[in-house]
């Protein structure tokens, strides 16, 4: 059901250092920092051959990454996103087979303009899992 890996997102404590970091250590293509108020988050993609790498920063009260950077100051892997062909199947197949999707159920537009779910990292072997529509 899934298919290619969309991206690896890093919670990070500095944008703007992580983003130079990847820009001049690594060499990497840098894109330029994306604000995404219905998610809680600031996010840089990152362009790399074969996949992607989102850096996110916490963006407003309730951002969703602000207790994981709490407990993982200097940042980490927060999320891997998979690419599917039809969500709703796709969450439909996992709820059956007993994974919790979090929030309401319902797809939000993610960073792409792509339909996206997210599924309970103590479900996936602690990690936790970005589905995206392609
Ligand atoms: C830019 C848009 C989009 C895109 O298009 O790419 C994005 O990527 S947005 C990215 C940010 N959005 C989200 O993460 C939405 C989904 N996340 C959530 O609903 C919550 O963050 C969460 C996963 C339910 C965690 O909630 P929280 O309140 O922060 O923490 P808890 O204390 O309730 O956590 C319970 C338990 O899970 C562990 N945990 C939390 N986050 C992660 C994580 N990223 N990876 C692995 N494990 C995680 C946490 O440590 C707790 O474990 P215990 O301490 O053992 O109980
Ligand atoms: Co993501």
């Amino acid at each position: 059901m899934i298919g290619r890996l969309n991206h690896v997102a890093i919670a990070v404590p500095d944008l703007e250092a992580a983003s130079e970091q990847y820009r001049t250590a690594l060499g990497a293509s840098v894109g330029a920092p994306q604000d995404e108020p219905d998610h809680g988050v600031t996010v840089v993609f990152i362009e790399l051959p074969n996949t992607k790498i989102e850096l996110l920063y916490p963006l407003g009260e309730e951002s969703p990454i602000q207790g994981f950077l709490d407990k993982n100051p200097s940042g980490g892997i927060h999320h891997v996103c998979y690419e599917v062909e039809d969500i709703l199947a796709a969450r439909d197949h996992l709820v059956q087979s007993g994974a919790r999707v979090l929030g309401t159920g319902e797809p939000k537009t993610g960073a792409h303009g792509k339909p996206v779910l997210f599924l309970h990292p103590k479900d996936f072997n602690g990690c936790l899992v970005e589905l995206e529509q392609v």
